[in-house]
This record gives structure tokens, C-alpha cells and sequence, in this order.
């Protein structure tokens, strides 16, 4: 894997190498004292809101109330004058829904609606969101169909002949009908492909409107996909995948659909498998913190996971942190913990990160840990 050269400039303290035993990795400039913000980052490609959290997380800052309904919500109101005069654009003023957007002040509802372009975004969630009950409706958990789905063998040539069905057969058909017979073909979904397809709809949208040439569009390009480890281990992932696309390609506007390939949608849901970063509730101890979702970070994503970390990771607001909680040396690997579960012992430690992130860690502390003694 080449190290584009731009990845190194992803910090003043850190550049980006190849490594031996886990592919590229951060290593230090020079000697860093404690304390440190290695790297701030407010750009995320794509955050997605659990289902259950979607009214009580504000989208702007994530703060959260103990479980109320955030009181501020899209009203046609807000959104009327980000609509350019001579745009096709397809929000109903009668029926706005408010496109799933809810914010914990005024404040943060026009910070949020201040993005630029963003009522193509909002025209996108507002479509899925007048579509999803229709969809829902059709939906039933069918334990059968799922342990079936679960039960092919996945290998890349399976996962590309499915793509494939998809782009010969499925496309053109879709591509000649009317856009009424269109609707007609969208699939049954669950809560959490609803969720799932925000997600992807909002990475279109950023990756849509970033500078070819900026930092994080160039790092989002490299990222690690874990597509195959991950389809392996939940084949019904494939199935779930070709829903979302199946649901954008019939629903986005044309705006946003035309960023819509099957390649970028495997490089999203691939790339978010490995480098998302949870989305925690903020001031909490870890125990007892809620888990909203996720979000992907492309320049946090190169860092490697250690079990003794140098680096700590916190939130606040809409922005990632990276704190330096030791003096590190310079050409040290930086590293941050993937895990959240550091106290386990080795064996189970090892398991979780093999189970959740597909990887034998061969840290420092694993390898001390796994030596014989003698
Ligand atoms: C967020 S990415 C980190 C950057 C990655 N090394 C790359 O080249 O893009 C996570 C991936 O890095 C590798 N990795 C991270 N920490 C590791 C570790 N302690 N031991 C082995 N591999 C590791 C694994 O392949 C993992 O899926």
C-alpha cells in the first residue's frame, strides 16, 4: 500500500508509515510532552444516529437530555430560503416532516442549517423519512430468511457477482420504469438500514461538496476497507447493503444520486467497518455512558490500536480530540485504544479485538503479555 503524501500532512506532530505487522500507523515528529492535542478534527464523513436516540441527540452538537425529545425540529419555515429560486426541489411546504433533524437550541439549528448546500441534504432525509413508515410497515423479522442469509459461505468473488446482479440487471430495470412504478420497487427496511442509510447519504453529500484536494477527502480515499472480514462474519450484511443502495438509487434527488456508484458505496460502508469511531454520550464515566452511534473521521483513522495507548481520545461537542497522556519520543508509534476494554485480560482482550475489529493486535503489551514464562 503506497502512503499518499498529502497523508502526512495530516499533522504537524505525526506523519504516517508503513509498518510491519499492521499497515500504515502515526509516528511522532519529534518528542511530544504530555498533554499534547495531537490532532483536533471537526470533519466527519458521516455520523450515524441510532434509531432508538434519534430525536434525543441534537445533530448539531450531540448533546443529550437524559432521554427528552430535543426541542428544536425543522420547520418549513427554517428551510424555505435555502431554497434556490429555479431548484426542482422536491420538499412539500405542506407537509414538511422536518427531515429527522432535531437540535437542543435555536443556536444550534441554524449553525446546522449555516452548512453550505445543506438543503440538498435536508431534501435527501426528508425523502427517506416521508418514505421509511411505508417501508417499516412492510417490514418482519424473518429469523429463517436471516440465519439463511448468514449461512453463505462469502468470498470477494460472491461479494462482486452480487454487485454485479445489481448493475446489469437491477439498475437498467429500475432506469425504465416511472418514477410512481419506481417507488413501488422500494424495499421492506428495518430501523437500522434506515439508519444505516442517513449515514451513506450523508457521506454523499459531504464527499459531494469537499475540495478534491483537501486533507480529508484524500484521506477518506485511503482508507482501509474491511469489507470481506466483515461480510464474512455477517454474510447478511451483503443483503442489508444492497437495500441501502436499492433505497438511494430510487429515492436520492438527482443532486445527490449522481454520486451515488456502487464502488463508492462499498468504499463507505467498507472503510465505516474498521475506522468508525463511536459516537459516546459526553462527561459520563465509560460504564454508564449511552452510545448514540457512530462517526468516521478520515485523518483520526490512522491510528493504530495499542493496549497501553500513549494517545486518549475524547469528545466534545461535534469535534474528536487526541490527547498525548505520556511523553513520547521521537519516531514513537502514537497509537489510541480501539477497544474500551483494556482491563481484560489478555486472552479475552485479544478476542474482543479479533471479534469487533478483525485484527490479531500485535502490540506492544500483547506481545510482552503472550511471551512464555519461563
Ligand atoms: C483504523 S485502521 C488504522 C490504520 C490502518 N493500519 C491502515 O493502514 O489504514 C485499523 C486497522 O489497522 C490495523 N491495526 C490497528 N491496530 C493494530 C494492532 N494493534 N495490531 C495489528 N493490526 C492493527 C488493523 O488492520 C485494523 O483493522
Amino acid at each position: 500500500m503506497t502512503i499518499d503524501e498529502d497523508v502526512h500532512a495530516i499533522s504537524p506532530y505525526f506523519e504516517v508509515r508503513q509498518t510491519a505487522w499492521g499497515g500504515r500507523a502515526c509516528f511522532s515528529n519529534g518528542n511530544i510532552p504530555k498533554g499534547t492535542t495531537v490532532l483536533k478534527v471537526a470533519n466527519s464523513t458521516g455520523i450515524s444516529i441510532s434509531y432508538e436516540f434519534r430525536k434525543e441527540v441534537c445533530h448539531n452538537c450531540f448533546a443529550y437530555d437524559n432521554a427528552r425529545t430535543m426541542k428544536y425540529k425543522l420547520n418549513y419555515d427554517c428551510v424555505k430560503n435555502l431554497i434556490p429560486p429555479d431548484a426542482n426541489c422536491k420538499i412539500n411546504p405542506k407537509k414538511f416532516l422536518g427531515a429527522g433533524l432535531w437540535f437542543c437550541s435555536e443556536y444550534c439549528r441554524s449553525s446546522y442549517l449555516q452548512k453550505p448546500n445543506i438543503i440538498e441534504l435536508v431534501e435527501c432525509y426528508e425523502l427517506l423519512l416521508c418514505h421509511f413508515p411505508n417501508m417499516l410497515k412492510r417490514y418482519n423479522t424473518d429469523i429463517e430468511q436471516e440465519n439463511k442469509l448468514n449461512s453463505i459461505s462469502i468470498s470477494e468473488s460472491i461479494i462482486q457477482s452480487a454487485w454485479d446482479e445489481i448493475e446489469s440487471n437491477w439498475i437498467p430495470r429500475i432506469d425504465h420504469m416511472k418514477p410512481t412504478k419506481k417507488v413501488s420497487q422500494l424495499p421492506a427496511i428495518s430501523e437500522d438500514e434506515y439508519c444505516c442509510i442517513r449515514f451513506v447519504c450523508e457521506s454523499l453529500f459531504n464527499l459531494k461538496h469537499m475540495e478534491r484536494q483537501c486533507i480529508t477527502y484524500r484521506a477518506f480515499n485511503m482508507l482501509q476497507s474491511n469489507e470481506l472480514s466483515k461480510i464474512s462474519k455477517f454474510p447478511v450484511l451483503l443483503h442489508f447493503q444492497k437495500l441501502v443502495f436499492q433505497t438511494l438509487y430510487i429515492l436520492l434527488p438527482s443532486h445527490t444520486r449522481k454520486m451515488l456508484t456502487i464502488s463508492l458505496l462499498r468504499h463507505i460502508l467498507g472503510t465505516e467497518y474498521g475506522n468508525a469511531f463511536g459516537l459516546w454520550q459526553e462527561g459520563e464515566a465509560a460504564e454508564s455512558r449511552e452510545y448514540f452511534g457512530y462517526w468516521v473521521f478520515p485523518e483520526a483513522s490512522y491510528f493504530n490500536h495499542s493496549c497501553t495507548p500513549n494517545v486518549t481520545k475524547y469528545r466534545k461537542g461535534n469535534i474528536m480530540l487526541f490527547n498525548v497522556n505520556t511523553d513520547i519520543k521521537k519516531n514513537e508509534q502514537i497509537c489510541i485504544d480501539y477497544s474500551g476494554v483494556l482491563e481484560l485480560p489478555t486472552v479475552k482482550r485479544r478476542k474482543f479485538l479479533a471479534d469487533s475489529w478483525f485484527f490479531d493486535c500485535a502490540c506492544e503489551r500483547c506481545k510482552s503479555e503472550l511471551q512464555p514464562v519461563h
